[in-house]
């Protein structure tokens, strides 16, 4: 089998007393998306926190694109083409949604932020800001401010941003939390699409979401991965109906 394009080893993280994370290896492939899911509390955000460097971990690495990336800076690893989308949003309200993705765009080649107000009239930037904002979906979206987008618009460039990077992997943090039910469903077509693009490490309690998307599942419980498997697999193990899916299987 080719080599995941994102793995962790052993990753081990306590706050305290508290083991949050506790020895999680996983892997990322290729073309698919690898949910992890469990209960609040269980460790998820943590995670994602040490694979894209805001947290150190206490032992254990990350490894991404077959390198070991664990003592490297957030900056240095979304330059290498892994990016986070948020739990709440990280996007400029004030600023047009095309400004939104240029500052992206801007960040994703390097230069400093200085050069921001340059940026529009960047002919390369200003390109790949479009193609981001159309490959998502809301190109013509891109005059209005930021704050008039509804949830699910805002999620979508949320992903546009990210897209900028030309990325290798994502690593989401529950992108369907708010949404309701209309724009959950919008948004699981959407990332359907975008594991052709680059795999998906998607942290979520949508499990409509979840069972409609995910090729592969982990489940979390007090820092420890119980279980790996597929949908089916994770739907009938009797561990994880205890531990956290319990009619939601
Ligand atoms: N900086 C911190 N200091 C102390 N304890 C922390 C810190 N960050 C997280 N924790 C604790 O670590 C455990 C795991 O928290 P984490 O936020 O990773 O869980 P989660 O699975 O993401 O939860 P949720 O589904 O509610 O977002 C929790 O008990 C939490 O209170």
């Amino acid at each position: 089998m080719a080599d995941p394009v994102l793995a962790t080893h052993g990753l081990s993280k306590a706050f305290g007393a508290l083991q949050a994370s506790d020895a999680i290896s996983l892997e990322l492939r290729a073309g698919e998306i690898h949910a992890v899911i469990g209960p609040n509390g269980a460790g998820k955000s943590t995670l994602i926190a040490q694979i894209c460097g805001s947290l150190a971990p206490d032992a254990g690495r990350v490894e991404f694109l077959g390198r070991d990336v664990t003592q490297e800076s957030t900056q240095a690893r979304a330059a290498r083409g892994l990016a986070r989308t948020f739990q709440t949003s990280a996007l400029a309200m004030e600023d047009t949604v095309l400004q939104n993705a240029l500052l992206g765009a801007l960040g994703a080649s390097g230069r400093p932020w200085r050069f921001f107000s340059r940026a529009s009239r960047d002919a390369a930037l200003l390109d790949r800001a479009e193609a981001a904002l159309e490959a998502v979906g809301i190109a013509d979206l891109c005059e209005l401010r930021t704050a008039e987008l509804s949830h699910g618009q805002r999620r979508q460039l949320e992903v546009a941003v990210a897209l900028t990077l030309e990325p290798k992997a994502f690593v989401m943090d529950e992108p369907m939390a708010g949404l309701g039910q209309e724009g959950s469903k919008r948004l699981t077509g959407f990332l359907d699409g975008l594991r052709a693009q680059a795999p998906i490490l998607l942290v979520e309690h949508d499990m409509d979401a979840v069972f409609a998307l995910a090729d592969r599942i982990s489940v979390l419980v007090y820092g420890k991965v119980i279980a790996t498997g597929s949908v089916a697999e994770i739907r009938r193990d009797p561990l994880v109906r205890d531990a956290y899916l319990g009619d939601e299987a």
